[in-house]
Formats: structure tokens, sequence, C-alpha cells
């Protein structure tokens, strides 16, 4: 007797296997569906067979067709602009786009409060980046716009605070929309990463149809000038900053600060204006010329140095806003960042900004580098004084130990002036001990100007007070609203309809004419008053003993009072001499 064994998926089928394994290469799961089929429905597929072989290749000559086609589509006839998250551009476009009258109409949306997701964790609707709808909001009780009480006006702020505004951004996936005429698709991508800190990695792509891609170049500058417009005069401050453990740094916008007017930065003038001017004549074209023309690479450093709260920072700032340049903060403390990352961060520096390294003495990069080094003094005249010294004890006491990671002393020169050193930023570094930094780090070149920064004198205290109580534009009126009358007076009669045809002088011009008069009188009288009153309080002020902080953070608390805070002045230096003196005793 001849036995014949059959297997199911075999010869009952009239299948060999290898035609079975070609099937489920070219119709993944045919197996299965095909033994489902014959089991519950008793329907034979291979009597379909080679109906089914020829739709299969069909379905797969099909497949490598539209994949060839999509690729020669994507390659020869359109234009795809790729954004990548860890990119400004990023910020510009999500800003761009949200605004989009096209974003109230898409069914596929991200709701958020922020408008970029992720670049900053700052960047949200809470802080100086977005300015305060309600500022100068408050009409004060009286006030002919129809006034309203502090408790009024707070509670409609902090009622408005707990609604955030929305901002809709595309969600992943296409999207179409039209720009110009024109139609363009946006893809939304996620990236797919294997670094389990990375939580969110996105690109974006922007594409229209033909080869030519200037309107992608316009979308992405009219971002930019949309981002750069809501900017206006403001200081935009980065600061170097890493995503994810491990990852590299980058320079992150943190925030977009009102530039701070130099006048209000108390210094000795002098020094002040030699700090501008030593800055904006570095900043000419014809320096940096002298200076390719003669080799010198075009670089220049200063040290801000003196006791905390005398005005370093604040002075940077202030620089910063006066020339519209961007500030790149630095933190040099931080045990993570690595000389690589630093190098990595200052090439990516722009040619014109400010980079400001606070507090070099506490950054661990106080060790010198070799058995030649230099001990540097802060001179009455503020300039640092460096004196070679041949042994290396001699300044153990300032001396940190070798750091396990941060930035070494040498790594730090080699990224301020190293042969790979970027060119055309301004370095400003401050200290609170400039004696403690090595004599590399403040020799020319890399320190080109020192300033010092001590304590109040009388000018200063002076100086700080008119600060406080003069009216500044933009303040509230104190008092009676004498000012804002006389504002209300130039509105109306700068209407051209209130001043006839013809007429040379109306009687409201006359009326302009006398109120303005009125006004400087009253402010010059104010001016007097309070240059007397500021000299009553500097004559209570110990001379050379408080810092302009500490000084500034008293008068705070009497802003509205002048009188109060002269007479409170003199228990005020009693308490705080105590304080710091039990803060003595205390650290011995
Ligand atoms: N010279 C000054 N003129 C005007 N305001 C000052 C001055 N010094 C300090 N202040 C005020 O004190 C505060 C702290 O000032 P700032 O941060 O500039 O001090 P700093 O010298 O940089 O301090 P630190 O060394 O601690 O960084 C600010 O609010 C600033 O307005």
């Amino acid at each position: 007797m001849n036995f014949t064994h059959t297997t199911p998926s075999s010869t009952s089928m009239g299948l060999s296997s290898s035609d079975s394994a070609m099937l489920e290469m070219l119709v993944p799961g045919y197996t299965f569906i095909s033994r489902i089929l014959l089991s519950y429905l008793h329907i034979d597929l291979t009597l379909y067979l080679q109906q089914l072989v020829v739709l299969a290749v069909l379905g797969a000559a099909l497949r490598y067709v539209s994949i060839y086609i999509t690729g020669f589509f994507k390659e020869y006839l359109v234009s795809t602009a790729e954004i990548r998250l860890d990119d400004e551009i990023f910020n510009y476009f999500m800003y761009w786009i949200s605004r989009q009258p096209h974003m109230k109409r898409t069914n596929r949306f991200v709701a958020g409060v922020k408008s970029n997701g992720y670049l900053s964790d700052s960047d949200d609707s809470d802080n100086d980046d977005n300015p305060d709808p309600t500022e100068g909001e408050w009409n004060e009780p009286g006030s002919t716009e129809g006034g309203e009480s502090f408790d009024e006006y707070w509670a409609k702020v902090i009622s408005r605070d707990k609604y955030k505004p929305l901002r809709f951004t595309p969600s992943q996936g296409r999207h179409i929309f039209w720009y110009k005429n024109r139609p363009l698709m946006l893809e939304r991508q996620k990236e797919h990463t294997t670094n389990r800190y990375v939580l969110i990695n996105e690109r974006l792509y922007l594409s229209c149809l033909g080869r030519d891609a200037s309107i992608l170049r316009d979308v992405l500058n009219e971002a930019q000038q949309a981002y750069v417009e809501r900017d206006g005069n403001r200081t935009i401050i980065y600061r170097g900053h890493r995503y994810y453990s491990g990852g590299s740094w980058n320079w992150t916008r943190c925030m977009a600060r009102s530039p701070r007017p130099l006048s209000t930065v108390v210094l000795d003038p002098e020094q002040k204006q030699a700090f501008l001017d030593d800055i904006k004549e570095y900043l000419h074209p014809r320096t940096r010329r002298w200076y390719s023309n003669r080799g010198i690479p075009y670089r220049r450093g200063y040290l801000l140095h003196g006791p905390p709260g005398t005005g370093k920072t604040s002075l940077c700032f202030a620089a910063a806003g006066l020339l519209g340049l961007k500030l790149y903060l630095l933190n040099l403390n931080s045990k993570a960042l690595d000389e690589d990352n630093l190098g990595s961060l200052f090439s990516d520096l722009p040619h014109r900004c400010i980079i400001l390294l606070e507090d070099v003495d506490t950054a661990g990069i106080t060790q010198s580098r070799g058995k030649t080094v230099a001990k540097a003094t802060t001179e009455a005249n503020g300039e640092v004084e460096i004196e070679e010294i041949d042994d290396v004890t001699a300044v153990d006491e300032v001396a940190k130990p070798d750091k396990a990671d941060g930035i070494s002393l040498s790594g730090l020169l080699n990224v301020i002036d190293g042969v790979a050193a970027s060119e055309g930023r301004i370095l400003v570094m401050t200290s609170n001990h400039p004696e403690k930094l090595d004599a590399a780090l403040l020799r020319p070149g890399r320190v080109d100007m020192s300033i010092a920064f001590g304590y109040a004198g009388e000018a200063a205290i002076k100086e700080l007070f008119t600060s406080i109580y003069i009216t500044m534009e933009g303040d509230s009126p104190r008092k009676n609203g004498s000012r804002r009358q006389n504002t209300e007076l130039v509105k109306n009669t700068n209407g051209s309809a209130l001043i006839p045809n013809g007429v040379k002088k109306s009687p409201s011009q006359e009326l302009l004419e006398q109120a303005e008069k009125e006004q400087q009188e009253s402010f010059d009288a104010l001016r007097s008053q309070i240059a007397v009153l500021a000299t009553q309080f500097a004559s209570v002020i110990p001379l050379n003993e408080f810092t302009a902080a500490e000084i500034q953070g008293y008068l705070l608390h009497h802003k509205n009072t002048p009188e109060k805070a002269i007479q409170g002045a003199e228990k005020w230096v009693q308490s705080v001499r105590e304080k710091k003196k039990s803060r003595e005793e205390k650290s011995v």
C-alpha cells in the first residue's frame, strides 16, 4: 500500500512550500488567511492562485512605482525647507504660524499656552518675553478715563491671569495651507530617539511645488521679521544651556527685557563714559579693519569688579540695551559644562554680542596654569595690578584644588583667545575678588579694560536718592494728578481739528505753551527740592560703606516718602551694621 503524507498547507491546496513562502512574501499573512478561509468558509484560495499571484505582483509593483514616483516628485518637483527644534528659526516659524488665519480653521492642532512648546522652559506668558498686557492700564480714581480703585484693578488683573492666552500650532502630520496664493505643505514630525533623556525632538518640513524655493525663504524671512518686530528695542538675553544630561550645549533665548537706561546706573561718569566710548570704538567698522590689517585678533574683554550689588551686571545690561546688542549669559560654575562645550558655545556666538561671564572668581578656574604665576591686586584707582610671583604656594590660599569636572583655567583661556577663538564679540567678566584671578586671565588681549565698582560715595548716594524720587516719563502722578492734566492738555491741543486753518496762534496753542511752561517750572522746583533732600540724605549715610543695592533697597521701602527715608536713615545704618557684624562673627 502506498501512503502519501500530505499537509493542509501544501498538497491539499495544491501548493508547494516554496510557492507558499513566495506568496507569504508578496502578501504578508497569506498562509494564515488561507487556512482560516479553508477551515471555516471552505474556500480554497489555491483555486484562485493565478489571479492571486497576479494581484499580489501587481500590488507590489504598484507600491514600488508609487515609492519611486513619490521619491522622484519630492526630489525634482518639490522644494523643502527643514526646520530643526534646536534652532531659533523653529520659534520664529511657530510664532508666525500660530498667528496665521488658517490656524483658526484647521481641525488638527496642538493647543498650548506657550508659543514654542519646548525651546525655552521659561519662555512663557508669565515672563518678560511677553510684555504684560495690563502694564500701565490702571486709571487712577478721579482721572478723566474713569478711575478705579487698586482693588478693582487687581481683581481684574488676577482674573485675567487665570486665563493664559491659548496658542494653536499645527499638530503632527501634514498640513496644507496657502501663502501668497500658493499651496504650501507643512509636515511636523516627531523624531525617534533612543536617548531616554530626550523627551521630545521634532522637525518641521515646509514644502512648495516646483524647484524654486524662494517662497519658502519668503515665509521664513517673514516669520523672523514678525518675531524680531515683537521684540522691538528690548534686550534679548540668551543663556548657555543643554536640554538633557549628556547632550550638547546651546544658546537658548531666555527672555527679552526693556533696555535699562545707562543713566540709571550710578557710576563715576568718567568711568561710565570711558567704558561706553571704548565699546563704541571697538564696534566701529574702521577698528575691525585696523585689527585685521595688523593681524591682531579682533576681540575685546572687560573686567567689572567690586563688591556684590555695586552695579556690574546693571552696567553690562545697560550697555547691551544702548547698543542694541544681544546678551549671552554663561555660568562657568556648572560642573556639566566641559571645555568642548564651552568652545562650541563660544564659536556659536554671533559676530556682534556681549558675552557675560559672571563671578569668574567663583567658577573654579582660579588655579594657576603653571609654576610662574602672578598675583593680581586691586589698586585704589580700580585698576587691577599684576605682580609676577614664582612660587605657586604664594597664591595657595586663593587657588582651589583641581576640579574633576567643569572648566579649567587653560580651557577658558583657550576659548577666550586661543587660535580657534571667535572674533567680534565683547567679553565681560565680573568678579567680586579680582585679586583671586590668575594673571593670565587678566592680561591685555583677554581683559583690555577693568572697571572698579565700589561702595557708594557722596555723589552716588545723592544720585541714587534722586533717581528714586524724581518723576520720570511714564510715572503715574503721585498726587492731585497735575501731570496727567497737563498731558491731557497736550493731547487735546495737538489735535488738528482744534487748530483752525490760517490761524497762526490759536488760544489752545497759547494754553499749551502756558501749560508747558508751568510744567517745566514745577519740574524745576521739584528737582531743586529733591536735590536739597538728597544732600540731607547723603549727610546721614556713611560714605563708602554701603553698596548701591543696599541703599536702593532701603529707599524702595519709602519710595513715596523721601522725608521718611531721611528720618529713618540713621536707624537703618545702625541695623545694617549690626547685621553685618553678627554675620562676620558667625563666619569666623
Ligand atoms: N551702581 C548702581 N547703580 C544703580 N543701581 C545699582 C547699582 N549697583 C547696584 N544697583 C542695583 O542693585 C541691584 C543689583 O545690582 P547688580 O546686579 O548690577 O550688582 P552686581 O555688582 O552685578 O552684583 P553681583 O556681584 O552680586 O552680581 C540692581 O537692582 C541694581 O539696580
